[in-house]
Formats: C-alpha cells, structure tokens, sequence
C-alpha cells in the first residue's frame, strides 16, 4: 500500500540494508530514528542550514553598521597610528592591564629572527632551530577603566605588513582607534595620560632603543635593555665622574633656561673614542638608562644619503640621546686623495650633510650627540669642534684597576648586577650585612692577585670578558687560570681570530 505523501513518514523497510552482518546495532539505530522522523521537519531543517551564512554574514554585517553609527553618534575615538611610540605605550598598557587578565586565546607565531641585537653565533653557524616567537593578537576589545567604557581596536590590515619586519616585536607596529562612551575626547586623554605614566614606569629600568627600520623609512623600537649601570662601564674614574657631571648639569632645566637667555643652542657633543671592544657602546647605552633617555642609534656607514640622514634627525624627538657610531666611515673631501681601499668601508652621506645636521635646522635643542669612532686622528676639525663635540672621552684598553673592579663585579653577589638593584636597594644592603665580612674580604684579596697578573693596558675590556665568561662559575679558578690565559693572549696573533672562525664553519 502507497504511504500518503503528506504523511511524510518514510518507510523504514528496506531502507538500510547492511552489507555487512556486524552493523546490525547501528541500523537498528538508524531504522528507528528514520521511522520517526518527519520530512516536512527535515525540510524546514534543511532550509535553516542553508540560510544559516547568510544571516550569520547579516547579523555580523548589522553589527558593524551598528557599531559604526553608535561610534558615530555616542563615543568619542583618538586614532593612534601604527609606528608612533605613543602607539606602543597604549598597546603595552592595553596588553598588560586589560587583555592579559581576560587570557590571550589568540597569538600569532613566527620564526624568532632577532631577539633584541643577540645573536647566537653558535647557532647561526650549526643551523639550529631557532626559538618560535609567540605575539598577540586581537582586534577589538572592550573594557572599562574607572567609570568609563572604552574600547581599543587594532587595524589588523597594518598588523600583517608590520609582521613583515622580522624585528618587529608584535607590540605597537598596527593603527590604534581608542574611544569610550560619550561625546567628550577626555577620557581617552586621560587613559593616554595612564598610558604614558605606565610607559615611563617601565623605562626607569629598561632603555629603549630605537634604530631605523629595514627600508630606512622611519624610527623603530629595536631593542628595550635592562638598564645597565655606568659603574659596571670600567674606564678612567676621574673621566667617568666628570662625564656624569657634565651631562647631570647639562639636563638640569636652570641651564636650558641660562642657555635660552644667551641665546645659545641647548645641544651638548660627546666623542666617545678607542679601540674596539673598549665599551663605548656600552657607555651609551648606560648614560641613556642612568638619565632615563631613549637611545636613537644611527650608524654612518649605513646612511645611504644627506638626505636621508638629514629626514632620520627631524624625525628624532628631542630629549633623546642620538649615538652616531663609526663616524669616522663620513665622505670628506680628503678622502679622495686617499687610496681606493679605504673608500669601500665609507659612508654615502657627506662632512657636510653631518655637519648640517648636528647644528644646522634639523637639529633639534635638547638632545645628547654622541659621535663614537675607533679611529679619532681620521675626524675632520670642523666635526670636532667645540660646541659639535664638548667633551672627548677616551676609552682605552683596561688598566689593573679597572680590572680589579671588573673581577669583584663578576663575583659578586647577583644582586650587584641586576638592573633593577636600584629599585632592591635595601634587600642588597640587607643581604651584605648578612654575609660574613670575610667573604667581602676575600673576594677583595682575589681580585687584587688576579689584577696584579694583568699587564697594565693592554687587553680590551671585552677580551677580558670573554675570559670571565668561561670561568663565571669560580673566583678562585679564574685566579689560577689567569696567567695563562695573558700568556696566551699575548702570543697571539690577531689572525688568530679569523683562523678560528673558518675552523669552526669548516667543523659545521
Ligand atoms: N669598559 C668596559 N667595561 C665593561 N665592559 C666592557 C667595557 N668595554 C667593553 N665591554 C664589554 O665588551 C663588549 C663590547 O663592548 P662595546 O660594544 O660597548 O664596545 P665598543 O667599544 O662599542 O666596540 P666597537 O667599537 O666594536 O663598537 C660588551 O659586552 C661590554 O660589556
């Protein structure tokens, strides 16, 4: 008998028929849920499913409209654009107070290319695999902050060509827009304001140092470095108590004003000079944590053109030290009568295109210059002159001394070398008092016999690094391996270097 087909009961028989015995359970199952089952309901499921995309694209495109016109009509918004520092301390605080707490669901993961300007030589000759490098990701969020609700959306559009940069760190590179509720911009000023006030929090114990992108196009975050005290910088210590002096009375608001009123320009030139491995770098960096500035490195032989170098200084903020490393690498007009070797290793930007900068209209008051150069006897007059350069500070090969105080801060107590000893001052002064004196006196003694065995002047301080780091463990060790370790270095050859490098690519 024909079944009615508005009964919509479809016949269970012969429906299922298994091929295989062992499937007897599930075709009873499946027999008994289609004998009940009603195909206008089916249907009408059916059709659901079917329009389910379409009212899902609806609802999602309602809800952007809405969103739209309710931003348009009730809240205020600030865009932030991507790059722009202010954008980093609004993402850091965001990230940090807001989006941490709720738990980051959503990253973004890629090859670690860079991590701040280590680079693990070992690891780049083995091929290692490299570490993966986890950044957040979101595109809007709401949250409220006091009586306010606000919001932060991220133009994720920017997100995906900052991540092209591979030393783009996932924080600060995308467009910000930050609104809240309401018609009066205030409150987003005020959450700027927190913002900035938390940012400055976290530069009293790292420096912030930024670089030129790899295009050359505008002024990155490169590197955020714990602070690093000057004392831990070991060079003469007359020179290193009138260098502070100097930039302290420099920043001191009463000389900008004195400045002013004789109409002077508020800028102030180090030259930082010695051989390589002698700490000017790290002098820079330390004087840039000591004063809370961030640091703008430009290194010369990488400038393409006067141009170019010109648009880098007017795009530097003003209170700011601005390092200009290998400046002897600038084009003068001397250097045509020099022989053609020396001319590869030179910049394309000119003496005059720096001297322009340093004191012409790109340079703005109230930035620290410091030039850096291994070679000083090759600079120009013109660029040292006083008032480009006021003050040359020498940073030669270590001397007994300092590699005394180099011993006793390697051995010391951890606390002495962390950057943030200032903020645990009283736990250091607290751990001191409860170590026996002795220990004091004995790590006084064995940094005494191990300078002795340093020749006066003659190894670099990061030769002497390199020593400590493969005795860290070990006052004592060190002391006795010392002497060996100067009678080796004394006999070598700087080829040596060189030799071991292609050794070690070889054995890779
Ligand atoms: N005077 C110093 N005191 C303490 N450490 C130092 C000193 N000089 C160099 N070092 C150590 O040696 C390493 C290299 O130092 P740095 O890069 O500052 O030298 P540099 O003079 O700038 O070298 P270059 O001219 O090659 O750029 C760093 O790790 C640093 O800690």
């Amino acid at each position: 008998m024909a079944l009615p087909f508005h009964t919509g009961i479809v016949g269970s028989y012969g429906l299922l028929t298994p091929h295989i015995q062992d499937l007897g359970f599930i075709k009873d199952v499946l027999e008994r849920w289609a004998s009940g089952l009603d195909i206008t309901r089916l249907g009408s499921l059916a059709a659901c499913v079917s329009v389910a995309p379409v009212a899902w694209r609806f609802l999602k495109a309602a809800w952007v409209e809405s969103f739209h016109w309710t931003r348009r009509l009730f809240m205020a918004s600030v865009t932030v654009p991507g790059r722009d520092p202010l954008n980093r301390n609004v993402m850091s605080w965001v990230l940090t107070n807001i989006v941490q707490h709720r738990g980051i669901r959503s990253f973004t993961a890629r090859t670690q290319v860079q991590a701040g300007d280590f680079v693990d030589r070992a690891a780049l000759l083995k091929k290692k695999r490299r570490e993966v490098q986890y950044l957040p990701h979101f595109d809007t969020t709401f949250f409220w902050h006091g009586c306010c609700l606000y919001f932060v959306s991220r133009s994720l559009d920017s997100f995906h060509t900052s991540m092209n940069d591979p030393t783009y760190d996932g924080i600060g590179g995308e467009e910000l827009t930050l609104g809240c509720l309401g018609w009066s911009t205030e409150p987003i000023k005020k959450l700027i304001q927190t913002c900035q006030e938390y940012a400055d929090r976290q530069t009293e114990f790292f420096v912030i140092i930024y670089a030129r992108d790899k295009y050359g196009m505008s002024w990155q975050p490169k590197a955020r470095k714990p602070i690093r005290r000057v004392d831990t910088v070991h060079f003469d210590e007359g020179l290193k108590q009138a260098l502070l002096a100097d930039i302290r009375k420099y920043l001191d608001p009463s000389t900008k004003r004195l400045y002013q009123s004789r109409s002077m320009p508020y800028r102030r030139g180090y030259l930082f000079f010695g051989p390589p491995g002698t700490g000017k770098s790290s002098l820079s960096t330390a004087i840039a944590g000591e004063f809370g500035l961030d640091l703008y490195e430009v290194k010369i032989p990488c400038v393409a053109s006067d141009q170019d170098l010109e648009q880098m200084f007017q795009e530097i903020p003003p209170q700011c030290i601005v390092l200009l490393e290998d400046v002897d690498a600038i084009w003068t007009d001397r250097d045509s009568e020099k022989d053609e070797s020396q001319a590869t290793a030179k910049s394309s930007c000119t003496l005059s295109g720096l001297l322009n900068v340093l004191d012409g209209v790109g340079s703005a008051e109230g930035r620290i210059v410091i030039l850096t150069t291994n070679k000083p006897d090759r600079l120009d007059s013109a660029l040292v002159r006083p008032g480009r350069v006021d003050m040359k500070v020498m940073l030669g090969n270590i001397s007994r001394k300092s590699a005394e105080q180099m011993f006793i801060r390697m051995f010391a107590p951890d606390i002495e070398s962390s950057p943030l000893a200032a903020n645990s001052h009283s736990d250091a002064t607290e751990s001191s008092t409860k170590h026996p004196l002795l220990e004091a006196e004995t790590l006084q003694e064995l940094a005494l016999e191990f300078s002795l065995q340093i020749p006066e002047d003659t190894f670099t301080p990061s030769q002497l690094q390199g020593f400590f780091q493969l005795h860290l463990n070990s006052a004592t060790e060190a002391v006795a391996n010392i002497s060996s370790w100067v009678e080796r270095e004394l006999y070598r050859s700087p080829l040596d270097d060189d030799i071991s490098v292609v050794s070690e690519e070889r054995a890779s």
